[in-house]
């Protein structure tokens, strides 16, 4: 099948006049309306070296994980999937003139690599954000699809985040600025979070459930792990905050989704979080998967989200 695009001339949903709404991606930032240029240092594009909106004004999903071949390979798989032109295998990185990031683009969909880690993804959001404001997108849906460590569920579950919380099991985001501590909101969209669930019932063998996300800064000591470098606590202390952690709703740990939260939601980005355990934290610490449960695991996001955004697009009848 040729090219279904752009898809900014469907409606994205019209069945619902919430997404009928156009609704733009907004800057907080006074100061860059009267800056002559905008150079996206780590995405290696900018204002007047690129046309922005020609080359992104029709994307409506962004999708973010941590990996670079991950982001690589989900774009490959919805090339296949939208059934756009070609094999997809020679897909462009946009952001190859840098290696602090990736993005690759097939139709409406975005996918970009973001790191390990707060400052990682903060920085990547902040030129993200920027670049779809200067390319004039509305109604972006954007999604984390990451790895995490679950509590008290299988691993290869996936959890749809309700909430992200800090590691005080709060729904906040510390942000420091200049001096001053400033907490945001880290609340998701609901909404969006319960039709991907909808559509994870569509899914065979994937345990799907809906919890909150516990965002840390730190893989080791950060996540209660007794197999890093340095541990100043005893297991029965991890294993205390665990379970309460689990008493008030966290079903998974991972380094990015408060600050993903914060910054989408302010910005006017439906966002959300959809993350696969690795291994179940109340059992172990290390993760030992063999390569290839690894590599399947980490699909079972992309096939969901993959499954979501076809349904967006209303292209689900006539492609299955
Ligand atoms: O799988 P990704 O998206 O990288 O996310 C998770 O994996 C990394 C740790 O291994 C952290 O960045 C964590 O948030
Ligand atoms: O335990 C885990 C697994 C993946 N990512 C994390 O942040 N923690």
């Amino acid at each position: 099948m040729a090219s279904i695009l752009p898809a900014s001339n469907r409606s994205m949903r019209p069945d619902k006049n919430t997404y009928e709404r156009k609704r733009s991606v907004y800057v907080k930032n006074p100061y860059l309306e009267g800056m002559d240029e905008d150079i996206l240092y780590h995405l290696d594009l900018g204002t007047k070296t690129h046309n922005l909106p020609a080359m992104f004004g029709d994307v409506k999903f962004v999708c973010v994980g941590g990996s670079p071949n991950r982001m690589k390979a989900f774009a490959q798989f919805m090339h296949k999937e939208l059934r756009l032109e070609g094999d997809g295998e020679d897909i462009e990185d946009i952001c190859a003139g840098t290696d602090r990031y990736c993005m690759f683009k097939t139709g409406p969909v975005l996918s970009v690599s973001h790191g390990m880690g707060i400052p990682s993804i903060s920085i990547m959001l902040h030129e993200l954000i920027k670049l779809l404001h200067h390319a004039h997108c509305c109604d972006v849906t954007i999604i984390r699809i990451g790895t995490s460590g679950g509590i008290g569920i299988a691993p290869g579950s996936v959890v749809i985040t309700d909430t992200a919380v800090d590691s005080f099991f709060k729904p906040r985001f510390e942000q420091v600025i200049l001096d001053n501590v400033v907490t945001r909101s880290t609340e998701l969209d609901k909404e969006l979070a319960n039709d991907l669930f909808n559509c994870s019932r569509e899914i065979p063998n994937v345990p799907t459930l809906i919890g909150h996300t516990m965002c840390t800064y730190d893989f080791y000591e950060g996540q209660g792990r007794l197999d890093g470098a340095l541990c100043s606590f005893s297991r029965e202390k991890k294993l205390d905050y665990l379970k309460r952690a689990y008493r008030a709703g966290v079903r998974n740990i991972e380094m990015e989704s408060t600050v993903f939260a914060a910054m989408c939601g302010l910005c006017g980005l439906r966002a959300a979080v959809v993350c696969v355990t690795l291994l179940d934290r109340l059992e172990s610490d290390q993760i030992n998967l063999s390569h290839d449960v690894l590599v399947e695991y980490q699909q079972r996001p992309q096939l969901l989200i993959s499954n979501f955004i076809k349904k967006q697009l209303g292209l689900c009848d006539q492609m299955s």
